[in-house]
């Protein structure tokens, strides 16, 4: 008999495709085990007709994922890291990071187009405040209009003439096999990344060393080093997915620099700060940023957008 662990993942390509992704890989490294799908529908796949800004609540897409954790449905579950919340429930840990995909944005466009030769007024489609918010600061002529559902639907939106172009995650797009619908992969400089984006996460209950020893050949260390920083800044940041809040770490060597952003929806005030210094310090540098750009500003933008001083 195999030994079997079931994975908790949610319906959409893009989860199904991360979470085979994981099954194949501990499968090869490890030939006793077998690795079964569990699907779950969470809160975030059942809202599609409104802004996700607008629904509210950190971690749409993991709850009922993380509640089949905990009562033992599942062993183990793979997120993309940027929809999880920097906090993680008691008894859970959100521990392995295999090894990060591109973590830039796309346009996605008519061939040839670039964020800086779309037309005057060019019709742009996305939901994120991130993107919506440095967007607008670089090409405040663009018309930004909302753009929610999964790949597919959006590209589709996208080929139909709803839209110029669009913005997604590079890594998304390599995961469903639809690179070749990249037109531009705009620079971190333009646009910064949402923390954790283009990595995947693996959560697990504290107290299953097994599942953890299963999983330790998949972790990459240089991608949980980054994460780190980015997650200890979101983390000082209390940031939700109702604030443009930006994150992105790089490590050269043992040394770790990280670059952050908070800016308000509009994209008329925007902290961006650089922080650098060893890997071994990746936490307290990412907490350290966070730090520096509430000093600057990004404190009253936050008060703003959640409504409260
Ligand atoms: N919020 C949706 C989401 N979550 C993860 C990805 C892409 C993959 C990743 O960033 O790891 C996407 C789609 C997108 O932003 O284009």
């Amino acid at each position: 008999m195999p030994e079997r662990l079931r994975l908790a993942t949610r319906k959409s390509a893009l989860a199904l495709a991360q979470s085979t992704w994981v099954k194949e890989q501990i499968e090869a490294r490890w030939p006793g085990v077998e690795v079964e799908l569990v699907r779950v529908v969470t809160k975030g796949d059942k809202i599609l007709d409104v802004p996700l800004a607008k629904v509210g609540g950190k971690g749409l897409f993991v709850k009922e994922i993380e509640e089949a954790l905990l009562r033992g449905e599942a062993d183990l579950a793979v997120h993309s890291l940027k929809d999880v919340p920097a906090e993680t429930p008691e008894g859970l840990e959100v521990s392995v990071f295999p090894r990060r995909e591109d973590p830039r944005d796309a346009l996605v466009a008519r061939p040839g187009l670039t964020l800086e030769t779309l037309p005057e007024g060019a019709r742009v489609g996305t939901s994120s405040l991130r993107r919506m918010a440095q967007l607008r600061l670089r090409r405040p002529d663009l018309e930004i209009h909302s753009l929610r559902g999964n790949l597919d639907t959006r590209l589709r939106k996208l080929d139909e003439g709803a839209f110029d172009a669009i913005l997604l995650a590079v890594a998304g797009l390599r995961r469903l096999g639809l690179a070749d619908r990249i037109t531009e992969v705009v620079d971190a400089g333009v646009l910064l990344p949402a923390v954790g984006q283009g990595a995947l996460g693996i959560e697990l209950r504290s107290n299953d060393p097994r599942t953890r020893e299963i999983l330790a050949p998949l972790a990459d260390t240089a991608t949980a080093t980054c994460v780190r920083a980015e997650r200890a800044f979101l983390a000082r940041l209390e940031g939700g997915c109702q604030v443009p809040i930006g994150g992105l770490a790089r490590l050269d060597g043992d040394r770790l620099s990280m670059e952050g952003l908070v800016a308000d929806e509009a994209g008329r005030r925007i902290v961006r700060r650089n922080a650098e210094g060893p890997a071994a310090d990746a936490a307290r540098i990412g907490r350290d940023l966070a730090d520096e750009i509430l000093e600057a500003g990004g404190r009253e933008i936050l008060a703003e957008v959640y409504g409260h001083a």
